[in-house]
């Protein structure tokens, strides 16, 4: 399991080993011990699984705010997706910042997102699902969003002029200036 440390600290970027033969592959997706190898030790409770069907649905940007913060550990269980992560914890000396990193069934690459960020992705391929592990269960009473195209965060999303798929509670999100942040650092 290759482990990488991103600038923005707490991202990870963590590609599992796959073990190939004629049949195709084995991958450990999760594996808490090595995990907590490095210093991440996360009592995951819920998983997620989505399907998009069209290329350029966005769904985030996302967050749960306190008591029920989720951490989150990202794959790509099917086509391909971009997966991005917004530091939102104030006093942050990387604050504002975004991570992106392209994860697809064939790469097997998984985003580790600590509590104190916002998350969203664009799906690249039509019939794309995601899978993820959270730290919390969902409470949808501390959900919480903010818009994918907000200029201050600028995300360089890598699908451009094309009509995309959006939720309209992510339609209306807020911006990230008006948010109601319940993050620090
Ligand atoms: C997130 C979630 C939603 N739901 C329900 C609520 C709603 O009726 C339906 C669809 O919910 P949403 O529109 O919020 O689904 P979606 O836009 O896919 O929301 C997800 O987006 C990504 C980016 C995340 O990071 C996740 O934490 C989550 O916020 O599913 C649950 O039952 N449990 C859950 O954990």
């Amino acid at each position: 399991m290759d482990i990488q440390k991103l600038d923005i600290a707490g991202l990870l970027l963590i590609t599992p080993r796959r073990f190939g033969d004629e049949r195709g592959f084995f991958s450990e997706s999760w594996n808490r011990k090595v995990l907590a190898g490095h210093g991440i030790d996360i009592d995951f409770v819920q998983d997620n699984h989505s399907l998009s069907k069209t290329v350029g649905t966005v769904r985030g940007l996302h967050f749960q705010a306190p008591p029920h913060a989720q951490a989150k550990l990202v794959r790509c269980g099917r086509g391909r997706l971009f997966d991005v992560a917004v530091d939102a914890r104030k006093g942050s000396p990387t604050f504002g910042q975004w991570f992106g990193a392209e994860l697809s069934f064939d790469n097997g690459k998984q985003l580790l997102i600590p509590e104190g960020f916002l998350h969203g992705f664009m799906t690249l391929e039509p019939d794309t699902e995601i899978i993820y592990k959270c730290s919390d269960y969902y409470a949808p009473e501390c959900d919480g969003s903010v818009r994918f195209d907000d200029p201050d965060i600028g995300i360089d999303w890598p699908l451009k002029d094309i009509d995309f798929t959006v939720s309209a509670k992510d339609r209306d999100a807020p911006s990230f200036a008006d948010f109601d942040n319940p993050f620090t650092f």
